[in-house]
């Protein structure tokens, strides 16, 4: 399997020299590989409020447009995030669901709790149909009655596992690192789309809300068994972290194929979700993926989700509309509450949760 996956790291990397040698970049064969956008230009001057100018943004910000164009999902690399942490956190999350049912269900999500922490196989459903996966679901915490009625479907605290003790920390640690680079990413794309790096930090993201779920895909070495069936993701932009050793999220292109997103080590596969839709005037569309994990082994993804305010009314952007007119006929949500579509997606995934399952 690791000689298998290694010799599909060098084909990969084989394929990129090759289209460098062309001259050509690499986005355009989106037919059966996903771009890889090393961002570490973009991340060296994000904070410097002339950074548009900047060459090695300005390629950056190329990049990120043709990515988000034509497929919406890519790899980034030079994150800044260690391999140590990425791996340890992979690590953790295996530890975890290797443990007796008995001991996950002290976690076990419930309506009352806010419908976070533990979900047994078979609790998931997309598009009215069972996924094979367990999950740990957590949001960002929030003070009771802050997101009025709505809100309330989420109120609770996170519910973190006793065991391994130090998850936690190190998981809230993560959120923190991805909740910056998420920011900081967001910044090249708002360059992408015509704007200054800050279009998305107005009144949007003052208060941004995050999602995470921490995933594991039994092996079930079958074709037909989905790990999770295809959907969009609901909010601005995910960081997928997820095992290196198979290759199970695929992702559909404009063609209607299913593209396999091959694990790169040390890579994040980042994604635009349902908000950056609207925000962006549909000029960058959530793509529509899923999980088939057809190995015989065992595999863990942990999927952040960096979001608008919970309250956020989202439409598109002023400037966006200037820079990317569109007709009316256009199929653009027009508004939307971050919120409530977040909430009528959580209640429909789990229709079938009942309080004492
Ligand atoms: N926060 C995100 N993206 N979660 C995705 C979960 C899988 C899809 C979900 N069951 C659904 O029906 O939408
Ligand atoms: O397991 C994966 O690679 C992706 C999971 C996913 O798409 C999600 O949870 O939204
Ligand atoms: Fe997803």
């Amino acid at each position: 399997m690791v000689i298998y996956h290694r010799k599909v790291v060098f084909t990969y990397v084989r394929a990129k020299r090759f289209y460098h040698f062309l001259n050509i970049e690499m986005v355009t064969d989106f037919k059966s590989l996903l771009p890889v956008i090393d961002i570490s230009p973009l991340l060296a001057k994000c904070d410097d409020f002339d950074m548009a100018e900047d060459a090695g943004v300005v390629e950056v910000v190329g990049k990120l447009d043709r990515a988000c164009r034509d497929v919406g999902f890519f790899y980034v690399i030079g994150h800044g995030i260690s391999d140590d942490l990425i791996n340890k956190v992979k690590e953790m999350t295996h530890q975890f669901f290797e443990l007796p049912y008995e001991e996950k269900l002290k976690i076990k999500i419930t309506p009352t709790a806010g419908y976070r922490g533990y979900q047994r196989i078979g609790v998931n459903f997309t598009s009215g149909k069972q996924d094979m996966h367990e999950a740990i679901d957590c949001y960002r915490e929030f003070k009771q009655g802050k997101h009025g009625d709505i809100g309330k479907v989420l109120e609770g605290p996170n519910q973190w596992p006793g065991n391994p003790q130090e998850y936690k920390d190190l998981m809230e640690e993560y959120i923190k690192l991805c909740t910056d680079l998420s920011r900081n990413i967001l910044r090249g794309i708002s360059l992408a789309l015509g704007g200054s790096p800050y279009e998305f930090e107005g009144k949007m993201l003052r208060d941004p809300f995050w999602v995470m779920r921490i995933i594991g895909y039994p092996g079930v070495n079958q074709e037909n068994v989905i790990g999770c069936g295809a959907h969009t993701d609901y909010g601005l932009l995910t960081l997928i972290n997820q095992d290196d050793d198979k290759t199970a999220l695929q992702v559909k292109n404009v063609d209607g194929d299913w593209i396999p997103a091959i694990p790169i080590p040390g890579s994040f596969i980042c994604n635009i979700g349902d908000m950056l839709t609207i925000l962006s005037n549909g000029v960058y569309q959530s793509t529509l993926h899923k999980v088939i994990n057809n190995s015989p082994k065992y595999r863990v993804c942990v999927a952040f989700f960096y979001e608008t305010n919970f309250e956020a009314e989202v439409e598109p952007l002023d400037i966006f509309k200037e820079k990317h007119p569109r007709k009316e006929t256009s199929q653009v949500a027009k508004r939307v509450v971050y919120g409530q579509h977040l909430i009528n997606k959580v209640l429909t995934t789990f229709a079938n949760l009942v309080e004492n399952s």
